[in-house]
């Protein structure tokens, strides 16, 4: 009541005219605001990203975890992912636009120097719970860019705990076989299966039994044609030996390796048709995959140069899928317990880590002339399978070096 009476005091000693030049400059301020705050609105995306990076040269501590996040050896990218279903910032969400164009921009400027080896330990723990809320929406699921198709026990457990350790690749852990067994279920629950990735990374899977399975090279070119395909190979006799190791870990009532090579051991018959033998038979394989694929989309792993020298392998594999040469030596170390090279920091974990047991086992003894005769029996497929590849794998002389110690 009481402004009311006041605004009837005022009114009535202040001239009309006056009143009305008053109220209409107050609108026209207020308009002008109006149009001005509108005008910066429309424009802040393009002033958000300019901010953005400016924070990048200033708040150091923001930016060195999210380069370590993207160069990090051991944690970053398992975060991306499996940080999916927690709660992120609003905040942060609101600016996923502009972080992606940064993250893409780091990408693109760092690389992983000595300062960020420290860094990274220097990193907090509210730091990590950060990164994991930051980051947990981006990326979307897609299919695999690239698989590592075979062989089964080849090394490709180790090549992809290697290759998962590189910031722009993204893999499951799983096998999914879904090209052998699974394909009915269809591409999308495949896809689910696949971990979210960022622009520019790429998601792989590994199947060993792929590259034995009829049916996987049509259905993963009518999948991608221009899909990378990976092949670790290794000895075939010692592959089998490996395989044959495997399986009598789980049935030790199993009969003996020496008996299942053999169709007739006194003619000296082998049995190319029991399955530990057969993945061997690489040519035959491969003849199935180039049907569908040119050379240039298959890379050859050597099995056991994964073993001796797992860097330069790594630096091949990068290579070709088009990735820069991160994983290097720095990452392995040989563990003589194991006797096989591990990682440093592995994708998960910040220690070091060598693989399960069931990888690197004691192989049972196998009678020599067993051996020799198997070398014989795969010689002229490796020697077709080194033609068609453009590689000698140099199983020979392995089988030279075997024989020379068996004699002595
Ligand atoms: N770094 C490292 N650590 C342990 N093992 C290694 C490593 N690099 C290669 N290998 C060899 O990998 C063989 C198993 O191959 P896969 O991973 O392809 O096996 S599987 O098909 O997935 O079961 C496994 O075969 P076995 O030695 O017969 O167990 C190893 O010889």
């Amino acid at each position: 009541m009481a402004s009311w009476s006041s605004t009837s005091v005022f009114t009535s000693k202040v001239p009309r005219k006056i009143l009305f030049m008053f109220t209409l400059s107050l609108s026209v301020t207020y308009l002008f605001y109006s149009l001005m705050s509108c005008y910066n609105s429309l424009q802040f995306p393009l002033q958000e990203n300019y901010v953005y990076q400016g924070r990048l040269v200033t708040e150091d501590t923001t930016f060195v975890t999210l380069r370590e996040k993207l160069y990090s050896a051991s944690q970053g990218f398992v975060e991306f992912t499996e940080a999916e279903g927690t709660t992120s910032s609003p905040t942060v969400k609101g600016h996923a636009g502009a972080e992606q164009r940064t993250v893409e921009w780091i990408r693109t400027q760092a690389s992983p120097t000595p300062a960020l080896e420290r860094d990274r330990q220097e990193i907090s723990t509210t730091d990590s719970e950060l990164r994991v809320n930051c980051t947990s929406d981006y990326g979307e699921k897609k299919l695999p860019q690239a698989i590592i198709i075979g062989v089964k026990k080849g090394g490709t457990r180790a090549l992809l705990e290697a290759l998962r350790v590189h910031p722009d690749v993204r893999a499951v852990g799983n096998e999914p076989h879904f090209f052998d067994r699974n394909y009915e279920r269809g591409l999308d629950w495949y896809k689910d299966l696949m971990p979210s990735t960022l622009e520019g990374q790429i998601t792989m899977e590994k199947t060993p039994s792929y590259f034995v399975t009829n049916h996987a090279p049509k259905r993963i070119h009518s999948m991608a044609k221009d899909i990378k395909l990976i092949i670790v190979v290794r000895n075939p006799v010692t592959r089998a030996i490996s395989d044959y190791t495997q399986t009598l870990s789980k049935k030790p009532e199993i009969p003996t390796f020496e008996v299942l090579a053999f169709k007739n051991r006194t003619l000296g018959l082998i049995d190319a048709s029991w399955s530990a033998l057969r993945i061997g038979i690489y040519a035959l394989h491969l003849e199935s995959w180039m049907q569908y694929f040119p050379l240039s989309q298959m890379h050859f792993v050597s099995g056991e140069r994964l073993i001796v020298d797992p860097a330069g392998e790594m630096a091949k594999v990068q290579d070709f899928l088009g990735l820069k040469r991160i994983v290097t030596d720095k990452h392995f170390y040989f563990n003589k317990t194991k006797g096989f090279p591990c990682l440093k920091k592995p994708e998960d974990s910040s220690t070091p880590r060598c693989l399960g047991k069931s990888k690197g086992r004691t192989h049972p003894k196998i009678d020599p002339d067993v051996i020799r005769r198997l070398h014989k029996f795969y010689k002229p497929f490796n020697m077709m399978f080194y033609q068609m590849t453009g590689q000698n794998f140099e199983w020979e002389l392995e089988e030279d070096s075997e024989s020379r110690s068996s004699q002595d």
